[in-house]
Order: structure tokens, then C-alpha cells, then sequence
């Protein structure tokens, strides 16, 4: 497993083995031991599964708020997409920044996201799957989103994306007041 730093403070790309022969492969896609060993002290609770039908589809930008908030290890099960990262954590060195990175069932590769991020990514092919583990249970009254084309995000798609109501309804950045606190980790 090679786990890379990025320009985001406790933001973290994660590339696990894989171990391919004749039929195929095996990879190990989470291991509380192998994260540990990794320096990264996380319980997961839940796992969650979406599939986007159609290309450029796009969900986010979302957060849990606390005392709810979520942690968050995503990986795509079929096909391919970008996730998109906002740091949201008031005080942070990189308040506002974002990063993308291409997952895909190819690729195999994860993104760690701790609390104070706000999560989306974007389909780049049909019938894509993303699954993930969060560190908290769903909370309706603690999910919250940010209009995805509010934070200077290239998202790389020509044409309106796929998106929610709830997504087309969302609050800009320049009117959302973050409730998450740089805690200097
Ligand atoms: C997130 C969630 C949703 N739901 C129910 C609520 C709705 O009836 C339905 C669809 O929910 P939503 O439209 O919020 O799903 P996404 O647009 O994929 O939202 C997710 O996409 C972005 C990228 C995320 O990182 C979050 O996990 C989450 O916000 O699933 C549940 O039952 N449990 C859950 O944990």
C-alpha cells in the first residue's frame, strides 16, 4: 500500500497492492492494521455505494457538519471519475483550496478525506460506481452542500452536468459559513 501526502494538509492518496495472476487480482481495499501502521487513526462505521448511469454525472459538493461529521476513504468500483476536495476548516494554511484526483476501477487508487472537506466528484464514464467508508453514520440534519460551481473547480466537462435538486439548490461558497475548525493535525 503507498500512501502520498498531497498539498492538502491530511488529505492522503492511498494505492493499495495488487496482486494480479491468470484470473485476475486480489487487493486488500481497506485494512485497519495497514492504515494504522500508516499513521492513520480512523474507525469506519459505514460503507456507502452510488451508481452514476450516466457520464458526467456530478454529486457534491457535501459535508456532514459536526456533531456528525464524516472522514472519508473513496475508491471507484467500476469505471472511472474525478473526486474533488475542498478544505473548509477555518484557520487552515489551505482554507479554500481544492484537489482532484482521477479514480477508477482501473487505477485502483483512493483518496483519504478528513473531516472539514467538501467531498464531490464527477463521472467520466457510464455506469460508474464510488464507494466509500465514512467515519460517522448518516445524519440528514447534519448534510449539507455547496454549489459545485462555486469554488473555482474545473470540472472538466462541456457539457451541464448530471446533478440533484438538492445540488442545484445549494448555498454558493461566498455565502457559506464553514462550522469546521483547523486543528493544526
Ligand atoms: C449520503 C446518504 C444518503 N442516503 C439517502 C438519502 C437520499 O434518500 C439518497 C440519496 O442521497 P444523496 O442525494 O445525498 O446522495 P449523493 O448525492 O450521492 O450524496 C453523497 O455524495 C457525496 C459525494 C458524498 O460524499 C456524501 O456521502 C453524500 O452527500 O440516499 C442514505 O440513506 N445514507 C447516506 O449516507
Amino acid at each position: 500500500m503507498i500512501v502520498s501526502e498531497t498539498a492538502l494538509p491530511g488529505a492522503l492518496v492511498i494505492e493499495p497492492a495488487r496482486h494480479g495472476d491468470h484470473r485476475g487480482f486480489f487487493s486488500e481495499s481497506w485494512s485497519r492494521r495497514r492504515m494504522e501502521e500508516a499513521g492513520i487513526d480512523l474507525d469506519f462505521v459505514q460503507d456507502n455505494h452510488s451508481l452514476s448511469t450516466e457520464v458526467c454525472t456530478l454529486r457534491g459538493l457535501h459535508y456532514q457538519a459536526p456533531p456528525h461529521a464524516q472522514a472519508k476513504l473513496v475508491r471507484c468500483g467500476r469505471g472511472s471519475l474525478t473526486d474533488v476536495i475542498v478544505d473548509v476548516r477555518n484557520g487552515s494554511p489551505t482554507y479554500g483550496q481544492s484537489l482532484s484526483v482521477d479514480l477508477s476501477f482501473d487505477n485502483g487508487r483512493q483518496v483519504l478525506v478528513p473531516i472539514g472537506f467538501l467531498h464531490g466528484f464527477i463521472t467520466r464514464e457510464p455506469n460508474t460506481e464510488i464507494v466509500y467508508k465514512v467515519s460517522d453514520y448518516y445524519s440528514a440534519d447534519c448534510d449539507g452542500a455547496v454549489r459545485w460551481d462555486s469554488c473555482g473547480i474545473d470540472w472538466s466537462c462541456d457539457t451541464d452536468p448530471i446533478i440533484s435538486p438538492k445540488d442545484a439548490e445549494a448555498v454558493p461558497f461566498s455565502d457559506w459559513q464553514s462550522p469546521f475548525e483547523w486543528t493544526g493535525a
